[in-house]
């Protein structure tokens, strides 16, 4: 099975047990997914698309994408650009995010429909989110949007996160306007109860999903921080409860590296209760530790 991720991947300020000291890193939804992705499945083969600079920094990039066993031959480089940054700040492990990704080459990627399309070709499972419509302008969005519904077409499996983030859209109506347009063009669709409530007013996650499947989707399973998953695919719906976790130390890529696990599952079909419960322990993994990506035992998440 071959999996393309597309979206933006930042350096990320992330800070340490002593005041004040940050670490260094590089991280970004879609790429932690592909990430987490190519960490407990080294058998998939993982591909990343963004736009890099030409600059020092983005060339650290793409040699800590290369170490983790990421393709990224087919990204898009513009040259007067530089890769954006985010920090994470701790509230008792609850993170949020400080960004500065304005002109940030990523936001580029779909500047060349050709290339994003020679991109895709030759993957089965395509991955994007709400973040990667975000940092696009509205014609980089419809181009992105007609080659997965394209894709799709073709056959290929499309999944979708669509991770809402009010402070990267120009307006709130545009972003639920082209979140269902993502969930429009998906198979899997994988929100968050808490930004959907928020957001879409949902009462309940079966709510959330269902709006989903209505667009189109036909797999959803909706993360609701410590609380139960509710999923719901063609044949059957249900919840799986969330173990609980003692110490929780920085929530970032929670989310992120439990979609890991669930699109993981694809390659078998194993059925959505196994592939959440796998993704419950990789997320419980992921939040008591700091940073986006965070080392793990991959034996112990095979799926
Ligand atoms: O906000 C963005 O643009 C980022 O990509 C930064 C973070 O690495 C992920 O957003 C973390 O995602 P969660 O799994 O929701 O914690």
């Amino acid at each position: 099975m071959r999996v393309l991720s597309i979206g933006e991947c930042m350096a990320e300020l992330s800070p340490q047990h002593e005041a004040g000291t940050f670490r260094l890193g590089f991280a970004g939804d879609t790429f932690n997914t592909a990430w987490y992705l190519a960490r407990i499945s080294p058998e998939i083969n993982v591909s990343y698309f963004t736009g890099f600079g030409s600059d020092s920094i983005s060339a650290q990039m793409r040699e800590m994408i290369s170490e983790a066993g990421i393709d990224h031959s087919n990204c898009l480089v513009v040259p007067d650009r530089t890769v954006g940054l985010y920090l994470i700040s701790l509230d008792h492990g609850e993170r949020s995010f400080s960004y500065w990704r304005g002109q940030s080459a990523a936001r580029c990627l779909a500047s060349d429909p050709d290339k994003l399309g020679q991109a895709i070709e030759g993957h089965d499972l395509i991955y994007f989110s709400g973040i990667t419509l975000a940092i696009l302008d509205a014609s980089g969005r419809a181009t992105l949007l007609s080659a997965l519904r394209t894709a799709r077409i073709n056959g290929k499996l499309i999944a979708f996160d669509p991770n809402l983030r009010p402070r990267l859209w120009e307006g709130t109506d545009t972003m639920l306007k082209a979140t269902m347009e993502g969930a429009q063009v998906s198979d899997i669709v994988l929100p968050s109860f808490e930004d959907e409530a928020t957001w879409f007013k949902d009462a309940t996650p079966k709510a959330t999903a269902n709006r989903y499947l209505s667009a189109g989707g036909n797999t959803i399973v909706v993360k609701n921080g410590a609380d139960e998953i509710y999923y719901r695919d063609q044949t059957r719906e249900g919840t799986v409860p969330v173990p609980p976790i003692a110490a929780v130390i920085d929530t970032t890529a929670a989310g992120d590296s439990f979609n890991a696990a669930i699109l993981a599952g694809t390659k078998d079909q194993s059925p959505l209760p196994q592939r959440i419960a796998l993704a419950c322990r990789l997320s419980a993994a992921v939040v008591q530790a700091r940073g986006a990506l965070v080392p793990i035992n991959a034996a112990d998440f095979k799926s």
